[in-house]
């Protein structure tokens, strides 16, 4: 009997649920599948398939500028409604956010506007110009040089690009944050670290009860390199605050800045539990997102031919074999270098392609649809890159597009804008700066034989098939073993006038 009553409410209480989500609740006009309203499945299902990126582009084509994710949950992709969600702090960041506080509250992770302020006036002085000069000297070291020395060394063969992005990525973080060259080319350690914690983070959010047992099982790497990296860093900025003291020049890094770190408005500075905590974002969130621009750089590079012959005639004519180009040089003189390079972060955003705000008291109103209070309203990044409203013909690599052209460059929405743009852009584009148009003057790249991807195999557009995308907390290739192969060989330089 007691079985009988307890499935019959069930039944009633899942019936009123279908009801309320299909014929009363506020979001029912609003574009969308049926079954996006009625449960989280299909998010879930995408987000664990690595096809947030993937689908976010083609159900902005689908169904357009605002559409429903999940029961309470909405994407918005026309880039007045994402500018006015980021704008300011009225639309704060979803729970989601909290997953990313693995040691601590950070700047990512808190949804406290006023911490998330007083980071951005503590780090402040850390992402200036000058500040980032001192630092490009690391970035090269850590970037280009180890690339050209571990390319140089394999002249005539195959090198998987996307690989060794990242391990050169890893070591310029990890460089900058932790003072000591770790090498990561050669030593996986951080490189371990910064998977771990990844992959702690997206079990956070798809296995919310992983503190208890038997699903703590599934986060014990997570904890343990959450533990690990807060004892190095312990002590490495301990040594730090000992060579402060022994006097001399201070390095300019991630984490003397840190340990400088001081809100100009309250004077507060960060505790060393907070110091590793926003140590460990930097190395989540910066290496990855970096990297990425540089792999989807070379792999459209590869895919349109034209455009990888201007870049290298542009960078050949300019610059000698023997110079290291740094990223004033490359701003200045390699402008179509540089369009290649927003060109790619437009196609392919290398950053979260959904970045989820919670709509205010007082609900708001998008695309003539009202949203309560409480509803999670997430900008579509993947479709920003591709808007009707902004790129004519979006999927084609046309680096054209962004050449003398500051509007095209306001409009790219990699780094997301307002109050949330990316504190660490200007790093990361020293980083793409000095990265892309070095290789490409001393090397020359050619597919593989066997490389599935070639311009030559095209859609029925007439355009290159691009290589399968994946999103975990990024979107990278899905198969970059298979994808993400070159073969280097020196630079044949046209005659030209440097
Ligand atoms: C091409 C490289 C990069 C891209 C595309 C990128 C993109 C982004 C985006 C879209 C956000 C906003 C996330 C959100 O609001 O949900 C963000 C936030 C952030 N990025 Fe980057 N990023 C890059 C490199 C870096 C680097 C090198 C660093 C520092 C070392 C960095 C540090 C941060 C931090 C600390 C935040 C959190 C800011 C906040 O939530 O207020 N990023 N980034």
């Amino acid at each position: 009997m007691l079985v009988y009553y307890l499935s019959s409410a069930v039944a009633a209480y899942a019936a009123s649920q279908v009801i309320y989500r299909l014929f009363i609740s506020p979001l029912r006009k609003i574009p969308g599948p049926w079954l996006a309203r009625l449960s989280y499945l299909s998010y879930y299902y995408t987000m664990g398939t690595g096809s947030t990126s993937a689908k976010g582009r083609s159900d902005y084509h689908q169904y357009g500028d605002i559409y429903v994710m999940a029961p309470d949950m909405v994407s918005v992709s026309h880039p007045d409604d994402c500018k006015r969600i980021m704008s300011s702090y009225e639309f704060r960041k979803s729970d989601f956010y909290q997953s990313m506080a693995i040691i601590d509250d950070t700047i990512l992770s808190t949804l406290s506007p006023e911490l998330n302020r007083m980071r951005r006036r503590q780090f402040g002085p850390m992402f200036t110009p000058s500040y980032l000069a001192g630092m490009e000297k690391i970035i090269m070291e850590c970037g280009i040089r180890v690339l050209k020395q571990r390319w140089s060394q394999r002249l005539g063969q195959q090198v998987n690009y996307a690989e060794d992005f990242s391990l050169c990525m890893v070591d310029v973080i990890s460089t900058l944050c932790y003072g000591e060259k770790p090498d990561a080319l050669n030593n996986q350690r951080f490189l371990s670290w910064l998977h771990a914690l990844t992959n702690y983070a997206v079990l956070n959010v798809a296995v919310p009860c992983n503190a208890y047992f038997p699903f703590s099982l599934l986060t014990r790497h997570g904890r343990a390199a959450k533990a690990d990296i807060s004892e190095f860093v312990e002590a490495v900025a301990d040594c730090r605050r000992q060579q402060n003291l022994e006097g001399g020049e201070k390095p300019k890094d991630i984490l003397q800045a840190l340990l400088d770190a001081e809100d100009p408005m309250s004077k507060s500075r960060m505790t060393p539990l907070q110091i590793t905590a926003e140590s460990a974002t930097m190395l989540m969130v910066g290496t990855d997102t970096t990297s990425l621009a540089m792999t989807w750089t070379l792999n459209y590079l590869l895919l349109y031919p034209d455009c990888y012959q201007r870049a290298v005639a542009e960078v050949r004519s300019k610059f000698a074999p023997d110079h290291l180009i740094t990223s004033a040089e490359c701003r200045a003189e390699l402008p179509y270098i540089e369009a290649c390079i927003f060109e790619s972060m437009r196609i392919r955003a290398p950053s979260s392609t959904q970045l989820p705000r919670v709509v205010p008291k007082g609900g708001a109103t998008f695309q003539g649809y009202f949203l309560p209070e409480g509803t999670t309203v997430s900008v579509n990044v993947a479709a920003l890159g591709c808007h009707a409203s902004l790129w004519p013909d979006p999927e084609r690599y046309d680096p054209e597009r962004f050449l003398n052209n500051s509007a095209a460059k306001n409009n790219l929405a990699a780094f997301n804008t307002g109050q949330f743009k990316c504190p660490g852009r200007n790093l990361a584009w020293i980083s793409l700066l000095t990265t892309i148009p070095n290789l490409l003057k001393d090397f020359d790249f050619a597919l593989p034989a066997d490389a599935l991807h070639r311009p030559e195999i095209v859609d029925k557009s007439g355009l290159p098939v691009p290589i399968p995308l994946t999103t975990i907390l990024s979107v990278g290739p899905k198969y970059p073993e298979r994808d993400c192969n070159v073969i280097v060989n020196t630079a044949t330089r046209p005659a030209t006038v440097f």
